[in-house]
C-alpha cells in the first residue's frame, strides 16, 4: 500500500554564498492539501523547494516526501513527484509532445501509457495546436504550459511548483487551478506552490505560509480578507523585530 501523500520540511537551515538563506524552516503539507509559500524576492522559496526535492542538501534539518526522508536510505518514490522549479525546463530541440512524453517515460511509464498520458496532458493544458512545435520556438507562457504538462503527466500525488503561473494568461491560471484541485480531490495529492500573486494564491491554497528573509514568519488563511495588507504587516513587523534585536546586540 502506498503511504498517503505529504510534503514536510523539519527545521531546515541552509547557507548559500556565506549567507543564511533558510533559518530553521518547518512546514507540512498534508494529503489533499494545497499549501502556498509566499514571500518577497530572495526570501528563500526556491531554495526550500530545491531542498524538498533533494536538489540541495540542507546544513541542518530534514525533508520528507510521503514520510520518506529525501536524503538517506529508503528514498521517496520519485515517480510520485511532479515538479517545476524557476523557469519551466524543456528541451528546446524537442517538440512540446516529445518533452511531455519524455517526462512520462522518465517517471517510469511504459511507451503506450506514456503516449496516452502525454496526449491527455497536452489537451489538459490547451497545447494541442502546439504539440508538434519545438519547445524552443514557443512563447514563454506556452513553454510554462509544457513544463506544467511535464510535471503533471504521470498524475503525481506530490507536487512542488515554483511560481507555476508567472507566465500564464488568465485562462491558463484557471486551468491550472482546476488541475491542482482535481489532483487534491481525486488522488489526495499534496501540493506546494510558491507565488507572488496573493489574490491568486488565496483562490488556490488551503494554507499560506509567509517566508521572509529565510524564516517562516507566519501563516495566513486563504479566506482572510485584505490578504495583501496582512502580508505586508507581517513582513514589516518581522523587519522591525529584526532591527530591535540588532540594536540589542550592538549595545
Ligand atoms: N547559488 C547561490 N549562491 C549564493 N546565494 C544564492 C544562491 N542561490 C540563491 N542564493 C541566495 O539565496 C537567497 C534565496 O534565494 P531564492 O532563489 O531561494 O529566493 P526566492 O524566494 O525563490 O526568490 P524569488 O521570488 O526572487 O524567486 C537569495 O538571497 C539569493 O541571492
Amino acid at each position: 500500500m502506498t503511504t498517503p501523500a505529504s510534503i514536510e520540511a523539519r527545521h531546515i537551515s541552509k547557507v548559500l554564498g556565506g549567507h543564511l538563506v533558510l533559518d530553521d524552516v518547518s512546514l507540512e503539507v498534508g494529503p489533499g492539501e494545497t499549501h502556498a509559500l509566499i514571500g518577497l524576492n530572495g526570501a528563500g522559496k526556491t531554495t526550500l523547494m530545491q531542498i524538498l526535492l533533494g536538489m540541495l542538501k540542507p546544513e541542518s534539518g530534514s525533508a520528507y516526501l510521503a514520510r520518506c526522508p529525501v536524503a538517506g536510505p529508503g528514498e521517496p518514490q520519485w515517480s510520485r513527484v511532479g515538479q517545476m522549479l524557476d523557469t519551466a525546463f524543456a528541451y528546446p530541440e524537442l517538440t512540446a509532445r516529445e518533452n511531455i512524453y519524455c517526462s512520462a517515460r522518465l517517471h517510469g511509464m511504459g511507451r503506450r501509457s506514456a503516449g496516452v498520458a502525454a496526449q491527455r496532458a497536452l489537451s489538459d493544458l490547451g497545447l494541442e495546436e502546439y504539440s508538434a512545435r519545438r519547445a524552443g520556438a514557443l512563447s514563454l507562457g506556452n513553454r510554462q504550459r509544457v513544463g506544467l504538462a511535464a510535471a503533471l503527466v504521470q498524475e503525481p500525488d506530490l507536487l512542488v511548483l515554483d511560481e507555476p503561473t508567472n507566465a500564464l494568461d488568465p485562462r491558463g491560471v484557471i486551468v491550472l487551478r482546476r488541475l491542482l484541485r482535481e489532483a487534491c480531490q481525486q488522488r489526495g495529492a499534496s501540493v506546494l506552490v510558491s507565488s507572488h500573486h496573493l489574490d491568486e494564491v488565496a483562490r488556490m491554497a488551503d494554507k499560506i505560509s509567509v517566508l521572509h528573509r529565510g524564516r517562516i514568519i507566519g501563516t495566513l488563511r486563504a479566506g482572510t480578507v485584505d490578504l495583501e495588507r496582512r502580508f505586508f504587516d507581517m513582513v514589516l513587523q518581522s523587519d522591525m523585530q529584526g532591527q530591535g534585536q540588532d540594536r540589542e546586540q550592538d549595545r
